[in-house]
């Protein structure tokens, strides 16, 4: 069972680790990853060329994969660094980027699914829902009314990919497809600021890095991220987006264990 205390020390433990994240992410969400992933205490690395991508992957922590702005040339080193991950027993974190949205990216995002061994795969629920070729109605996105439903897809996505699988927005759920937690934890800015959800991404990351346990390390990475927007919601959030997203830069380098046990809403669900 994780609860707030185990949060906390995994959370410590990506500080004194300083783990090296080389992500493969998109053009968009570049500069803002790698602040976060410092803030956090994380150590970033892009490296995108194929002549490359396997000899960082095999140093790396953990690898994040991410089809935000894919192109075939990008998808091949991605599932490249993949495969030496893979060998090297690095954790491979995928981001299915826009599943669904257009033929390319499902079919990517399936082949990547296929080709690699994923140990977390975080998306939205229709990202994830597109990711295994099930058919996902929009108003269930919103895990409110319809968090049963997320619930359910999540599982189905762990069984199918045999990996964990979280699925973020209101609430976040997380599950191996046997253990499940609902995280709710968060702020609705998060949603008018670039790039969020990918920087998660690579925050499960920096936390399977440090966590053999990837369902313990996932969870506890989306309760911190959770905790460090309330936080900087609470300082800038009126301000707007703007001022939200470099408060929460600074909240990613200032949650710690205090504000988990005060503010972290994790619990285990059916
Ligand atoms: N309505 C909401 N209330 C609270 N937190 C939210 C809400 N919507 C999203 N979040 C949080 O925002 C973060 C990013 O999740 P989201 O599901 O928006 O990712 P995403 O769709 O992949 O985003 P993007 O592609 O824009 O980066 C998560 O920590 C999630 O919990
Ligand atoms: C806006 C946008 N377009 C492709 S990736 C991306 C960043 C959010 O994932
Ligand atoms: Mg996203």
């Amino acid at each position: 069972m994780v609860n707030n205390q185990e949060v906390a020390s995994v959370l410590q433990k990506v500080r004194q680790a300083n783990p090296l994240v080389h992500n493969i992410t998109n053009v968009v969400v570049t500069n803002f990853t790698a602040n976060g992933l410092l803030a956090l205490g994380a150590s970033p690395v892009m490296a995108y060329a194929k002549e490359e991508v396997a000899d960082m992957a095999k140093i790396a922590g953990a690898l994040v994969l991410n089809i935000g702005t894919l192109n075939p040339t990008e998808v091949e080193a991605m599932i490249i660094a993949g495969k030496e991950a893979n060998e090297a027993g690095v954790p491979v974190i995928f981001d299915p980027v826009g599943a669904g949205a257009t033929p390319y990216r499902t079919e990517t995002a399936r082949n990547i699914a296929g080709a690699v061994q994923v140990s977390v795969i975080r998306g939205n629920a229709a990202e994830i829902a597109n990711t295994i070729g099930e058919a996902w109605a929009i108003k269930g996105v919103d895990a409110g009314e319809g968090s049963g439903d997320v619930v359910s897809l999540a599982k189905n996505a762990a069984k199918r990919l045999k990996t964990v699988v979280a699925i973020t927005g209101k609430e976040d759920v997380v599950t191996d497809g046997n253990t499940t937690y609902i995280i709710r934890n968060g702020h609705p800015i998060l949603t008018k600021v670039t790039g969020t959800g990918c920087l998660l991404t690579s925050v499960i990351g920096a936390f399977a890095a440090v966590e053999r346990d990837v369902l313990k390390a996932a969870a506890a990475a989306l309760v911190s991220y959770g905790v460090a927007a309330e936080m900087a919601a609470k300082k800038a959030g009126e301000q707007g987006p703007g001022s939200f997203q470099i408060a929460f830069l600074d909240a990613l380098s200032r949650v710690g264990a205090d504000e988990i046990h005060q503010y972290g809403r994790i619990e285990q669900g059916e």
